[in-house]
C-alpha cells in the first residue's frame, strides 16, 4: 500500500513539474499576454490528475500542441469614416484547434482586443466547444475597432473591410465565426453580405448569429444567457434550491446579460441589479427588463437612463460596485476579470449561494478560490456559457440541411445540451476526487474529448 502511495506521489510530482515547465514555455513564448497566460494556467493546473492517470497525453505531446494555435492571422483593416478620414484598425483570427471540427468562435469588436485577448478566448473555446459534444473546433477573432459612437454606415464600411480580408481564411467547413462583445446581428449581417459578394455563392453556414430571415436560428440570441441559467439551475437543483424567490445580480446589459435576466425572471427570481461599462443600476422592485431592452437593444443608450423611468431605482458610477449588492445568485455576464478578490469576498460575506459565469473568464483566479473555499456553487464560463456556441452549431446544422427548426425545438436541444454538460462535468469532478468542483470537472471533460481526437489523428 505504502509503495503504491509513493509511486502515485512521484507520478503527481512528475506531472506537476511537467505542467510548470509548460507554463514557463507559455510565458516565454507569449510575453506580456497576461490573459492568455491566465487562461492556460487555470486549465493546466486542473489537468494534473488526468496526466497522472493517462501518461499517453504527455508522451503524445498533446498539451504542447494544444497550447500553440494552429494559426494566428493578423491583418490591416482600413476604412473611411463619415468625415472622409481614413482609419486603420487591426484584425485578428486565431484558428486554435481543429481536432473536433471546423474552427468555431465569435468575433469581438472592442478597443481592448489584441493577440492576448483573442488567444485566451480561442484557447477556452476549444474546451467549451468540446463540452457541447458537437463537431466544432476552437477559434476566436476580432478587432480593436470601437463600434461605440459610430454611425451605421461607418460600422458597415468597417465590417466590409474586415470581411474582405477574413473571407480568405473562413468557410462553412473551415472556420465559422459568430458574434461576441460589440458584434451582434447587425454586424454579422454586414459581414455576411460582403462574404457572399466576394465568393459569389450563398454559403449560409459561414457565419452564425445571422438574422432569422436569411439563415439565422431561432433561439440563438437568447442561447448564451438562457444556457447559463439552465446550468446554474441544475447545480442548484442538486442542492435542493432553485431560482424561484431568489435575488439575482447580473453584470452587463448586453446580449448575454439580457437573456440571463430574462430566464432567471421566468424561473421566479427577482433580478435587482445590472450594469454597463459606465456603472450599475439597483432596483429594489426588480429590474424592468422591457426598459433595459429598449435602452440597449433599440435606443443604444447608457444604463443610467433607466432611473428616469423607475424612480425607486438608483445608479452608481463604476462597474465593480455591483458586487456589493446582496444576492443569492451572481451572474457575471460582462467581460474578463470583472470580478476580483474583493468582489468575491463581498459576495460571500453577503451570503451568495451560487455564481454562474455568463461572460468569458469574468472571475480572477483569486475570486474563484474564494468561492470554492467557501462552498459557493461555482459554474465556470467554459461550461456555463457554452449554450451560445451550442446553438450556433445547431444553426450550422440547419443551414446544411436547409431546414429551420422552431424556437421550442432549439430551446429543447439547448436545455438538453446544458444538462449534459452539467452531468459530464459533475461526473469528471467526482472521478478525479474533486466532487462538485466544476472548474476541474469541466476542464477535464472538455480536454479528454479533444485530446483523444488529437491522438487518433496523429502528430499534425
Ligand atoms: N454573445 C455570445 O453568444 C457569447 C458571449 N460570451 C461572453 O459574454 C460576455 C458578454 O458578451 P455579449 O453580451 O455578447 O456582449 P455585448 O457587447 O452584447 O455586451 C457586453 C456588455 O458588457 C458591458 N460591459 C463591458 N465592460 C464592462 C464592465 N467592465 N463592467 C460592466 N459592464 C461592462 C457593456 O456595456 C455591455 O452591456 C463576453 O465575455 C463574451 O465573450 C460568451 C459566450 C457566448
Ligand atoms: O457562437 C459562436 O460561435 C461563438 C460564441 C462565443 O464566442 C463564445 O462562446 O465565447
Amino acid at each position: 500500500m505504502k509503495v503504491l502511495e509513493e509511486v502515485q506521489m512521484t507520478q503527481t510530482q512528475h506531472a506537476k513539474e511537467y505542467v510548470n515547465q509548460l507554463l514557463k514555455t507559455v510565458e516565454d513564448r507569449n510575453p506580456n499576454e497576461l490573459e492568455f497566460q491566465q487562461a492556460v494556467k487555470e486549465v493546466l493546473d486542473s489537468l494534473i490528475p488526468v496526466l497522472v492517470k493517462n501518461p499517453t497525453y504527455i508522451q503524445q505531446g498533446v498539451l504542447e500542441r494544444m497550447i500553440e494555435p494552429e494559426r494566428l492571422i493578423t491583418f490591416r483593416v482600413p476604412w473611411v469614416d463619415d468625415n472622409g478620414k481614413v482609419n486603420v484598425n487591426r484584425g485578428f483570427r486565431v484558428q486554435f484547434n481543429s481536432a473536433l471540427g471546423p474552427y468555431k468562435g465569435g468575433l469581438r469588436f472592442h478597443p481592448s482586443v489584441n493577440a492576448s485577448i483573442v488567444k485566451f478566448l480561442g484557447f477556452e473555446q476549444i474546451l467549451k466547444n468540446s463540452l457541447t459534444g458537437q463537431p466544432i473546433g476552437g477559434g476566436k477573432g476580432g478587432s480593436d475597432f470601437d463600434p461605440k459612437g459610430k454611425s451605421d454606415m461607418e460600422i458597415m464600411r468597417f465590417c466590409q473591410s474586415f470581411m474582405t480580408e477574413l473571407s480568405k481564411h473562413i468557410g462553412p467547413d473551415i472556420d465559422v465565426p459568430a458574434g461576441d462583445i460589440g458584434v451582434g446581428a447587425k454586424e454579422i449581417g454586414y459581414m455576411f453580405g460582403q462574404y457572399k459578394k466576394l465568393k459569389g455563392a450563398y454559403e449560409a453556414g459561414v457565419l452564425t448569429g445571422k438574422g432569422i430571415g436569411y439563415g439565422g436560428s431561432l433561439g440563438r440570441k437568447e442561447a448564451t444567457g438562457y444556457g447559463t441559467v439552465y446550468f446554474v439551475e441544475e447545480m442548484m437543483k442538486d442542492q435542493g434550491s432553485s431560482f424561484d424567490q431568489s435575488t439575482v445580480v447580473v453584470s452587463g446589459s448586453g446580449n448575454v446579460s439580457i437573456y440571463a435576466m430574462e430566464k432567471a425572471i421566468q424561473l421566479g427570481a427577482k433580478v435587482v441589479a445590472c450594469s454597463d461599462s459606465s456603472g450599475y443600476i439597483y432596483d429594489p422592485n426588480g429590474i424592468n427588463l422591457d426598459t433595459v431592452k429598449q435602452l440597449k437593444e433599440v435606443d443604444d443608450k447608457r444604463i443610467h437612463e433607466y432611473v428616469k423611468e423607475h424612480p425607486d431605482a438608483s445608479f452608481e458610477i463604476g462597474c465593480s460596485g455591483i458586487w456589493s449588492v446582496a444576492c443569492d445568485i451572481a451572474l457575471p455576464c460582462a467581460t474578463q476579470n470583472e470580478l476580483d478578490k474583493e468582489a468575491a469576498e463581498m459576495l460571500v460575506s453577503n451570503g451568495v449561494k451560487a455564481v454562474g459565469e455568463g461572460a468569458n473568464m469574468p472571475s480572477t483566479q483569486e475570486a474563484i478560490d474564494i468561492f470554492l473555499d467557501n462552498e459557493v456553487l461555482f459554474a465556470p464560463a467554459k461550461a456555463a456559457n457554452a449554450g451560445g456556441v451550442a446553438v450556433s452549431a445547431l444553426e450550422m446544422a440547419q443551414n446544411s440541411t436547409r431546414l429551420a427548426w422552431t424556437e421550442e425545438e432549439v430551446d429543447g436541444r439547448l436545455h438538453d445540451i446544458m444538462k449534459n454538460i452539467y452531468r459530464n462535468s459533475l461526473e469528471q469532478s467526482k472521478a478525479y476526487d474533486a466532487p462538485g468542483n466544476f472548474v476541474v470537472g469541466a476542464n477535464i471533460a472538455g480536454f479528454v474529448r479533444v485530446a483523444d481526437a488529437m491522438i487518433e489523428q496523429g502528430i499534425i
